[in-house]
């Protein structure tokens, strides 16, 4: 069959658009255009830019998409340099951020620019570990106690027993066991290397529900997420308890450089994030105790790869601001959950891949993991210089202004 009629016969329906590759000799890219241009017949549109990239779908398909059409193409800014003065990030670097929001990437390179002058970030992760939880249907609440307890006494049985056989980068390292009526749900806590980890952490999970299930023949594994994991949903569970990276970046500004670079003082800044980040979200019963995590954690995602569903999470924490005894400004911001990877998922993608390696992350760390914090360190240091920023300008009463000149 030829290319055209190829495409008459997907336009019509006659061939599935899934079924593609079996009529072009498991040629991927050609694939994508004829699934592409039948669209455009069915439809009536152009498709002329989706179809303009140079990442290879034969790379793609089966791995990152399925039914492939092309790409979108997102712009991508830089900001920096940004000094960091982390445990794994040191040095001055640049993140690239994907992004439409005009006045965005100014925002995070004002901060960058301020931070770097005032000495850089000092960044801390204070917990790692990417979490699957299980559901487990029990005669009863005690007989899932019981469960729970084995569960808790026996992780290394399990790793060796069930984890090593699947993933040799992933380690169990604990569970915290939640129990509601019959209910029992097991959120397993794993290290998962340079990678972010979902795809390691539930197939694990899945081995081990067959070692329980056979050690307790009168419980019954119903759900490999029982949705206490938490993945990809706002919610109190990983903002206690952390998922992915827990990170702290913090800075002390001087004064002259709030007044010169950032056009306010410490002491508006300290009052507006009081009022606006702590009281305002506070009465929102809002997860963001701050001004806009999401809008920075979503342009690096983007830009890297990683899973766009989990800028959710990533837009939880809180940002504090105080003024120092010596008049200049203390800032931080708490992530407690930073799900991110540098090697796995949509890291591989080349255009993805190269932005990674801006920051000097692309890949497995030596030892394994070390990229994985690297990044996350210089994630949260860019979400500072976000914060800091746009904090200012709305403290200086900047922010219409900014989006009327740069966003419109
Ligand atoms: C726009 C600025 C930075 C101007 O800020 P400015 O201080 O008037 O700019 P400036 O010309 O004096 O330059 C100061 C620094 O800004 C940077 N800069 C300045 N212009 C550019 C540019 N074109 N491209 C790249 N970088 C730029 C650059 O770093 C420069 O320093 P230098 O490096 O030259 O020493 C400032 O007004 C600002 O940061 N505004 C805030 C904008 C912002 O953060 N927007 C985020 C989106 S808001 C949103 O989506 C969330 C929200 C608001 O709804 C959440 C909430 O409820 O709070
Ligand atoms: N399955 C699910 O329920 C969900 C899946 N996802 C998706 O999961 C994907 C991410 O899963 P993830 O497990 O991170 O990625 P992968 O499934 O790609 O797993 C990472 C792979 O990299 C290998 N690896 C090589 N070097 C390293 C290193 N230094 N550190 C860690 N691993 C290394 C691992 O080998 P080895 O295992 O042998 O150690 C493993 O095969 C994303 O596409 C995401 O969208 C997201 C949410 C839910």
């Amino acid at each position: 069959m030829n290319v055209e009629e190829l495409v008459d016969k997907v336009a019509s329906g006659e061939i599935k658009l899934h079924q593609v590759e079996k009529y072009t000799d498991g040629d991927k890219r050609l694939a994508t255009e004829i699934r592409r241009k039948a669209l455009e017949k069915k439809l009536g549109v152009s498709l002329e830019n989706i179809g303009h990239y140079s990442i290879d779908p034969n790379r793609l398909i089966g791995k990152n998409i399925e039914n492939m059409i092309g790409v979108v193409q997102i712009p991508m800014g830089v900001a920096g340099p940004l000094k960091i003065n982390g445990e794994y990030a040191k040095g001055e670097f640049y993140i690239p951020l994907a992004t439409t929001e005009g006045a965005l990437v100014a925002s995070v390179n004002r901060g960058c620019s301020a931070l770097t002058a005032a000495g850089g970030v000092k960044t801390t992760i204070i917990g790692d570990k990417m979490t699957r939880a299980p559901l487990l249907k029990c005669p009863d609440a005690r007989r899932a106690r019981e469960v729970a307890e084995w569960v808790k006494a026996n992780i290394d049985y399990l790793q060796e027993k069930a984890v090593s056989k699947v993933t040799s980068h992933g380690k169990l390292r604990d569970v915290k066991p939640y129990i509601v009526g019959n209910n029992l749900y097991l959120r397993f806590e794993f290290e998962t290397g340079d990678a972010m980890g979902m795809n390691m952490v539930t197939i694990s999970s899945e081995e081990i529900m067959k070692v329980i299930e056979e050690h307790f023949p009168d419980v019954r594994y119903l759900a490999l997420s029982g949705n206490l994991c938490v993945d990809k949903k706002p919610n109190a569970m990983n903002f206690i308890n952390g998922r992915g990276k827990t990170v702290i970046a913090e800075a002390v500004i001087p004064r002259e450089i709030v007044e010169k670079k950032l056009k306010t003082t410490p002491e508006l800044i300290a009052e507006v994030n009081y009022r606006k980040n702590l009281v305002g979200s506070a009465q929102a019963g809002s997860y963001g105790f701050n001004a806009h995590f999401a809008n920075i954690v979503g342009a690096i995602f983007l830009a890297t790869g990683q899973d766009e569903a989990q800028i959710t999470e990533g837009s939880h924490g809180i940002t504090l601001a105080e003024v120092t005894p010596e008049g200049d400004l203390y800032i931080s911001v708490t992530m407690p959950s930073l799900e991110i990877g540098t090697v796995g998922g949509g890291t591989r993608v080349p255009t993805q891949r190269e932005a990674l390696s801006i920051m000097g992350v692309a890949g497995g760390g030596d030892p394994p993991g070390t990229n994985a914090k690297k990044f996350a360190e210089i994630i949260a240091g860019a979400v500072l210089a976000g914060e800091l920023s746009l904090l200012a300008a709305i403290a200086a009463k900047h922010l219409a202004k900014a989006h009327a000149e740069l966003g419109r």
